[in-house]
């Protein structure tokens, strides 16, 4: 599991470890492993030319030292000092090592800028001249690489509220910071490394948690020998209408290739018609009427994609809802949760599904505020909402009160087309009625969902029917 803190909870792991250790002890922790980290990126440190972008707290004594070590391995490293202060025994130690000091325009023939601007010590956009600097070094031709955070990232939301330096590879000092897993802030952050100073002990629960292969191996249930299909899952699938048939047979078949023991579809004629002809191993009910009588024993639901948003599919979903089981909320059924939050009021648990869009309108507020904000967004709806809510995007979050925000980091933008929502919808379904949580569920039919994505795009453009059947190799790739 990648965790990940905010500014504050940092900090506090910082001082709390510093009362323990000589001044300057974790700055040249921080420093050695940044050095580290851009001597790989340079591959031969001698003769290179490393610009360093030293703003006026400590994120900039980082980059100094850092720039002390490279200049005694014969790299040329010119400072550009954009604050009204300097650290000053790093400055004082960069010139003795052969640095010099320049203006901004070093950057236009640098191999390596290093960022140290600002740290977590940023409050909101950066101010002149840092903006104008990150403007200049974020067009320049050499590689960018950030100290902690990038510069105009905040470190605790993932906010990118002004000017921000775009990293190809961004350093963090003892842990990893939640702004730089959540977007718009994971966009800047380029691949992640991570500088061990010793802060492990001292952290608090994480604010938010990646899940990597091995968490979601674990995670998934395993079919034992004494499986049935009741004890696998039952998924219950109500989605389509005869507007929108396809978005059945991608739910369904999401469902079909996450594990599920059976999947039970509930629809009208036209999407009845296509599920039967895609897959003969769902069991169908065709629905005259917007009633669940007869329709046999599910284990969790998967509500809303094309379901319409008419009397029909209103009745239809206050029906699901009024079950005992897990159900997820997706798509249309987000539409009509929004116009109806009495749908909600239920004691079983709840996994909302939305984008930015739709998360915008259940909440009520402006879907740039959801999108500048998402964390916080995803959050408070579900804290105010009482439910579980998958937040869709390049980064999804899956939030629940008092838990840390999970974020999937195996999304790619290839899953970025019509319909991926829909098989989403159906492995996390199928995961719900094999007994997962909502929060498991979630993240778990992120993580698959993203992998899937991967696999089925290759490089190429994806058919969003092939995100369903590559679930299989995706579950088996974890291991
Ligand atoms: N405290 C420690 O023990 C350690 C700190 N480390 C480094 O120190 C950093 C934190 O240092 P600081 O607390 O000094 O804070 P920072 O260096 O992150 O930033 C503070 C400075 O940035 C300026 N600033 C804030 N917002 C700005 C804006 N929007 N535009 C322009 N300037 C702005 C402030 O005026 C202040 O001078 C970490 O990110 C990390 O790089 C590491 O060396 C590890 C150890
Ligand atoms: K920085």
């Amino acid at each position: 599991m990648l965790t990940a803190y905010t500014a504050d909870q940092i900090r506090a792991a910082e001082q709390a470890l510093m009362a323990r250790l000589p001044d300057g002890t974790l700055m040249e922790r921080a420093a050695a492993g940044l050095a580290a980290c851009c001597a790989a990126m340079l591959g031969r440190v001698y003769g290179a030319r490393v610009v360093l972008l030293v703003g006026s707290g400590d994120n900039g004594g980082d980059a100094l030292y850092a720039g002390v070590r490279l200049a005694r391995r014969g790299a040329q490293v010119e400072a550009v000092l954009a604050g009204s202060k300097v650290h000053e025994a790093g400055l004082a130690a960069l010139r003795q090592a052969g640095g010099r000091v320049r203006g901004i325009e070093a950057v236009d023939r640098a191999d390596l800028v290093v960022d140290g601007l600002v740290g977590i010590g940023v409050t909101g956009a950066l101010r002149e001249p840092y903006a104008k600097a990150v403007a200049r070094a974020n067009q320049g031709p050499g590689l960018v690489v950030a100290v902690d955070v990038p510069s105009g990232v905040d470190a605790s939301t993932g906010r990118v509220p002004g000017a921000a330096i775009q990293a190809h590879v961004t350093v963090t000092m003892g842990a990893c910071k939640t702004g730089l897993l959540i977007d718009p802030g994971a966009g800047y952050t380029g691949r992640l490394e991570l500088v061990d100073i010793g802060l492990g002990a001292y952290l608090p629960d994480p604010d938010v948690a990646a899940l990597t292969d091995g968490d979601v191996a674990d995670l998934l249930p395993e079919p034992g020998a004494e499986s049935d299909k009741y004890r696998r899952g039952v998924v219950g699938v109500a989605a389509g209408s005869e507007e929108y048939t396809g978005a059945a047979v991608l739910a369904v078949g999401g469902a079909l290739h996450a594990g599920a023991g059976m999947v039970r579809y509930v629809g009208t004629a036209a999407p009845v018609a296509q599920v039967r002809s895609h897959w003969p191993e769902a069991v169908i009910t065709e629905l005259r009427e917007p009633s669940l009588d007869g329709v046999g024993r599910v284990q969790a639901w998967v509500l809303g994609p094309g379901l319409g948003t008419g009397d029909f599919a209103h009745e239809l979903a206050r029906r699901v809802l009024a079950s005992d089981v897990p159900v997820l909320v997706d798509a249309d059924a987000l539409t009509l949760v929004s116009r109806d939050p009495t749908l909600l009021r239920r004691s079983a648990p709840v996994l909302i599904t939305p984008h930015a869009g739709e998360l915008a309108r259940l909440m009520r507020v402006p879907r740039e505020r959801v999108e500048a904000s998402r964390l916080e967004h995803a959050r408070r709806a579900a804290a105010d909402l009482g439910v579980t809510v998958l937040l869709k995007g390049s980064t999804t979050l899956v939030a629940e009160q008092d838990r840390p925000v999970r974020v999937n980091r195996t999304g790619t933008p290839a899953l970025a087309t019509g319909g991926t929502g829909d098989v989403l919808a159906g492995v996390a379904g199928a995961l719900l009625a094999q007994g997962l949580s909502c929060y498991d569920a979630g993240s778990c039919g992120a993580y698959l969902h993203g992998l899937a994505g991967r696999l089925a795009a290759d490089g190429a453009p994806l058919v969003t029917a092939d995100v369903a059947a590559a679930i299989p190799a995706a579950i088996r790739s974890l291991s």
